[in-house]
């Protein structure tokens, strides 16, 4: 295997390096190290490769901190003040090592906005549904589930709309589910929601099944290194080095009439070493970075690009201004109600977690036959509600947020083509807020009572810290800095209460327990709301967008950075607006598009 641990195991350049080992970076350097046989790949990974079953096991999804970085967010001020675990993967195979496995696409009209947002000539080049779909085929095979689980769970899908590829990762239903999955299904409908035979068509609102990243024959998770790395870990042209962090860009003189400056090369720190000075790898193509969005914009500003501002409180000199680096960060904002079901007769997750011989019962069904409680992950459906399904006040929401002015609710500092950008946002979000076929929340079934929220309007910042650049990025949130996501999120919990007054909801007895009767008027809820909600549901994106510069925009329509040639920037900090689902399997589709665009250059 070409896995390095030391410097000393390296060639002094490669063809194409990528910083970050992990969703977007595997996928990444699988298809390069194919496509190009006598050009060489190296991956930097922060994390280490780990072999562990609480890895592999879909139901140990809780997010271990020893493989994520635990970054303290700043305190949030639409949040009263609290500050929240940032928690990313740091491991090989990043957040697709550790995250729910919950495979869903967002809506066709989420990624037709990314055109809108960015522009003509991003729509030209792919950067809509119909630009997406062929990535996102190409990126899965979906295996549909045996027709006793169809007839046992109702599982719908629809295999020619969605799927037909046979790309590494594994999309696939599990062979379980909780009795209580129909009901909870069930009382979504009396509340007048839609099913959808499938979701991942582009038809992503309703209520409808998706599958888990999950291998169908195992029963284990499918993720970034089970898919892209370890297959293909043994070509020769393919080195992964573990435990080092790139911390920066070196950036020499360019070549083209383009670019004042070109990538070429990394400057590499090992994680572990105390005080290990760091040293330099060269590129002779380019350099890829899919460090995730959490962690790309510090690598651009301490190399010196990203906003003016940011650099020299941080003393880095500045060699390519671009305002947008660290800038647009979206987030799901997540919300927890808690519920006592008085009169739940159905055995459920946490009378397996309670009953010491329920649970060893099913650890012999996993581990035996691949079957049972334990193959479940995240979850495999939920209710995505547009607008409309939740108030009938969203035309005067539209209008609220058509009176606003774009700047009044972004940091001072905000650049003028930053806040063009946002400008622009905000006119694809009121067509998104407007559109019946766009989900604004998601319920979750079978996960108790949560919700997230799909469309924020607020926007936060990932910067260096300009104390120490090269400790932990600086994260503001800045969920509910706008106070219209707080009005919008008022509907969204509200929409529990209506459910559990269906009939079906009211056979479990269910007795609010948090918030609970005390919080009845609005002004209850404005007030409950930045107590209780979560800046995150894990999903950050948005802090390297796809853009125009001339709207804040970090990178082109074939992802390369601004002003620098040879680099590119491919992971979930391209997403110049947040799309209304889980964000892996749309991270994959970039990936995979990515791939071919660097490919296509070459
Ligand atoms: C707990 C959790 C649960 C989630 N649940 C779901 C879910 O159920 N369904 C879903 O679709 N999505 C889910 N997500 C989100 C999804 O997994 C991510 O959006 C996606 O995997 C991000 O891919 P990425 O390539 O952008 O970044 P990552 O996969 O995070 O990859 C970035 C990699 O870069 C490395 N790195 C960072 N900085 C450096 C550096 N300076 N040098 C070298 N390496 C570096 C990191 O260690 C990491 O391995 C979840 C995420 C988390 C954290």
């Amino acid at each position: 295997f070409q896995i390095k641990r030391h410097a000393s195991g390296l060639a002094t350049s490669y063809d194409y390096i990528i910083a970050g080992g992990g969703t977007s970076g595997l996928t990444v350097a699988d298809r390069l190290t194919s496509a190009f046989p006598t050009r060489s790949v190296l991956v930097v990974e922060y994390g280490q490769l780990v072999n562990s079953s609480v890895i592999l096991t879909p139901a140990a999804t809780v997010p271990d901190p020893r493989y994520a970085f635990q970054i303290r967010s700043q305190p949030e001020p639409g949040l009263n003040n609290r500050s929240f675990t940032v928690t990313v993967g740091k491991i090989v195979g990043g957040c697709s090592a550790i995250n729910a496995q919950m495979f869903d696409r967002g809506s066709a009209a989420d990624y037709d906005a990314w055109g809108d947002v960015a522009g003509e000539e991003y729509k030209r080049e792919g950067w809509s549904w119909e630009g997406l779909l062929p990535y996102f085929k190409k990126s899965v095979t979906f295996t549909p589930p045996a027709k006793e689980a169809v007839d046992r769970f109702g599982y719908t899908f629809d295999a020619e709309a969605a799927y037909g590829g046979n790309g590494s990762i594994q999309a696939s239903y599990p062979p379980f589910q909780w009795q209580s999955e129909k009901l909870l299904r069930t009382a979504w409908k009396e509340l007048g929601v839609k099913e959808q035979q499938e979701g991942a068509g582009g038809d992503a609102y309703g209520v409808f099944w998706f599958p888990s990243s999950q291998d169908p024959k195992t029963q284990t998770r499918s993720y970034g290194r089970t898919g892209h790395y370890d297959p293909v870990a043994d070509r020769s042209n393919y080195h992964l080095l573990v435990g080092h962090k790139v911390t920066e860009v070196i950036l020499g003189a360019s070549d083209s009439d383009n670019s004042a400056f070109q990538a070429r090369g990394v400057k590499i720190v090992s994680v572990d070493g105390k005080n290990a000075s760091s040293f330099d790898v060269f590129s002779k193509q380019e350099v890829i970075l899919a460090a995730g969005t959490i962690h790309t914009p510090g690598i651009l500003q301490r190399s010196g690009i990203g906003p003016a501002d940011v650099l020299k409180a941080a003393n880095i000199t500045t060699k390519v201004e671009l305002p947008g680096v660290g800038q647009n960060l979206q987030d799901h904002a997540l919300g927890n109600l808690f519920y006592n079901m008085t009169n739940n007769t159905l055995p459920g997750p946490i009378d397996m977690y309670m009953n010491r011989t329920l649970m060893e019962e099913a650890q012999r069904q996993y581990s035996q036959n691949h079957t049972g409680p334990l193959t479940l992950s995240g979850g495999n459906s939920g209710a995505f509600l547009p607008l409309s399904t939740i108030t009938n006040t969203s035309s005067a929401i539209i209008s609220a947020l058509t009176a606003q002015s774009p700047s009044s609710y972004l940091p001072n500092s905000t650049h003028p083509t930053v806040l063009e950008g946002y400008s622009r946002q905000l006119d694809a979000l009121k067509d998104l807020l407007s559109s019946n076929a766009a989900a604004v929340f998601e319920y979750p079934i079978g996960s108790g009572a949560l919700i997230s929220f799909l469309k924020p309007l607020s926007r936060g910042t990932v910067n260096i810290d300009p104390t120490d650049p090269l400790a932990g990025p600086l994260v503001n949130y800045r969920t509910f800095t706008n106070p219209l996501d707080l009005t919008l999120y008022q509907h969204g919990v509200k929409m529990f209460r209506r459910y559990y007054t269906t009939p079906t909801a009211q056979t479990l007895g269910p007795v609010e327990l948090i918030p609970g009767a005390a919080v009845q008027t609005d002004e209850d809820w404005m007030k409950w709301l930045p107590k209780s909600i979560s800046p995150s549901f894990y999903h950050p994106v948005g802090t390297a967008a796809l853009g125009p510069k001339s709207r804040g925009g970090v990178v082109g329509p074939d992802l390369r950075v601004y002003g620098v040639g040879r680099l590119r920037v491919v992971d979930a900090s391209v997403m110049p607006l947040i799309p209304g689902t889980h964000t892996s399997s749309t991270v994959y589709a970039v990936a995979e598009k990515a791939a071919d665009l660097i490919i296509g250059a070459a």
